[in-house]
């Protein structure tokens, strides 16, 4: 009979709960070094498992992907999501959301000139604001989370929200913070019964109370589209508008609060993840001010500056994808997505794993591994650049994740990043804050996704040339 994977020995009663949850990652490279791609550890009630690796990632979730890509039982799934929408939900109704979500992202522009266009236009607005701080150091933060919100609300909505909108900012702002949640992504996860303790110390209850404002402000959006007196007869442009118009059609085995928490997921899954990678982005040139330099040198020489870089021109900036594909590798956003489950036992390597295990992709244990990306702790602007300087090795690159349940807006992310990368490096110079310290390249903080510390940095507009195209 076959075993579980070896791990770590156990403690009685409390398993591998005295791992260091502070520095996961570092804590799960050594457990490779020491017991391989595949290790098992008991936490609690639940059975982790960890998979690692280029190869074995591969070969369990694109090949065994129909037996691991159900979404884990946990308090996240359960209590959060009450198992609806995208990310948490499994089986049938994944299945269904996910290919609705997928045909009206293309049908609504992903891919198409539709979506490039929305997206220069929150470019627009994000160059217009940082130019109105006048150079002075900001905090791009907030910028930068409601520009890519705003292109999820055009795919989502329909429409767009100014960067003052209050209300909006506050919504914004909790999902990011109901999504970064580190106690409920790790400890509670694992030890769902401590959210009990009296005074929330673990802040769950705060968690909860964010989840149903967005919740809330998310049903009322529904509400206000679903009651338009032109809903049944507008041309449908949105994934709501399908969605409602789909409903009424009564093809959908969908009801409104799945619908809600799809676009919950949405915004959580889409819009963070996206804000935090050009923020990792604009740390790292701050940093490394002569890959500015190279960018807006192959930017200029290839596009000029009298009109923003578009998606056409991307095979003509190698440098530039590939800085931003090393700025992927290197920002390790989301190195440990939300585990997943099995649909029945697996025996895989000669292992069995248990049907009830909490399954973890290790995407850090790829996009760190020095046997896969040579001297992984450095940042390379030209990783990815073969010597003819065409781009190369991007298929080692899994940050999106593997198989079925891969990251649904990866094409959307890449256009996003592009897009607002190298026209802000067109239109501006960044340089460092003036008399404040800069974190390094190598703090972060890490709830759900790996983010680089707050900081402040100074613009200087680029002269125009006089380049027309
Ligand atoms: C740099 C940006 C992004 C990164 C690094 C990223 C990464 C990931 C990863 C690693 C997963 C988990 C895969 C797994 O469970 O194994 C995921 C899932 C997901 N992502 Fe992204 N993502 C990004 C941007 C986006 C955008 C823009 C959208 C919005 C359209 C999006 C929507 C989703 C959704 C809905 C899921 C859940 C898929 C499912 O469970 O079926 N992501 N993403």
């Amino acid at each position: 009979a076959a075993d579980w994977p070896q791990g770590p020995p156990t403690i009685p009663f409390i398993g591998n709960a005295n791992i260091n949850f502070g520095d996961i990652l570092t804590e799960f490279r050594k457990f490779r070094l020491q017991y391989g791609d595949i290790y098992s550890l008991v936490i609690g009630s639940k059975t982790v498992i960890v998979v690692n690796g280029l190869d074995t990632l591969k070969e369990m979730f694109i090949q065994h992907g129909d037996v691991v890509s159900q979404r884990a039982d946990t308090i996240v799934t359960s209590n959060i999501a009450k198992y609806k929408g995208l990310l948490n939900s499994s089986g049938s109704l994944w299945k269904e959301h996910r290919s609705f979500v997928l045909s009206k992202l293309k049908e609504f522009g992903l891919g198409k000139r539709m979506m490039e266009e929305k997206i220069l236009k929150e470019v627009a607005v994000l160059l217009q604001s940082i130019s109105s701080t006048g150079g002075i150091t900001i905090d791009i933060s907030p910028l930068l989370r409601t520009s890519v919100s705003n292109v999820i609300c055009s795919v989502v909505f329909g429409r767009r929200f100014e960067h003052d909108d209050e209300r909006f900012n506050k919504i914004m702002n909790s999902i990011s913070q109901a999504t970064e949640h580190k106690t409920i992504y790790g400890i509670l996860t694992l030890f769902p019964f401590l959210r009990f303790i009296h005074g929330d110390p673990l802040k769950y209850d705060q968690m909860m109370k964010q989840v149903e404002a967005i919740d809330s402000y998310i049903q009322e959006i529904i509400e206000e589209q679903k009651n338009c007196p032109e809903q049944k007869e507008k041309e449908v442009t949105n994934y709501l508008d399908a969605f409602l118009r789909c409903q009424q059609s009564e093809k959908a085995n969908s009801t409104q609060t799945h619908s809600q928490k799809v676009i919950f997921d949405l915004f959580g899954a889409g819009s963070d993840p996206v804000s935090i990678a050009l923020r990792w982005f604009i740390l790292i040139i701050l940093h490394k001010p002569e890959i500015q330099e190279n960018m807006r040198a192959e930017i200029l020489k290839e596009v000029g500056d009298s009109r923003y870089p578009s998606t056409a021109d991307r095979s003509m900036l190698p440098y530039c994808d590939s800085v931003l594909h090393e700025v992927l590798r290197f920002g390790n956003i989301t190195p440990l997505p939300l585990p997943h489950g099995l649909t029945e036992n697996l025996y895989f390597h000669g292992y069995l794993i248990p049907k009830h295990a909490l399954l973890f992709p290790n995407l850090d244990s790829v996009l760190n591994d020095p046997n896969v990306f040579e001297n992984p702790t450095e940042f390379v602007p030209t990783r990815f650049l073969s010597k003819d300087g065409f781009l190369t090795g991007t298929e080692k690159l899994i940050a999106f994740g593997l198989g079925p349940r891969k990251c649904l807006g990866e094409s959307l992310a890449r256009m996003e990043l592009f897009l607002f990368a190298t026209s802000m490096i067109q239109q501006f110079k960044f340089l460092p804050p003036e008399g404040a310290a800069l974190p390094t390249i190598y703090d972060f903080e890490f709830g759900l996704t790996r983010k680089p510390l707050e900081f402040n940095f100074r613009t200087v507009e680029r002269v125009k040339s006089d380049v027309v195209h």
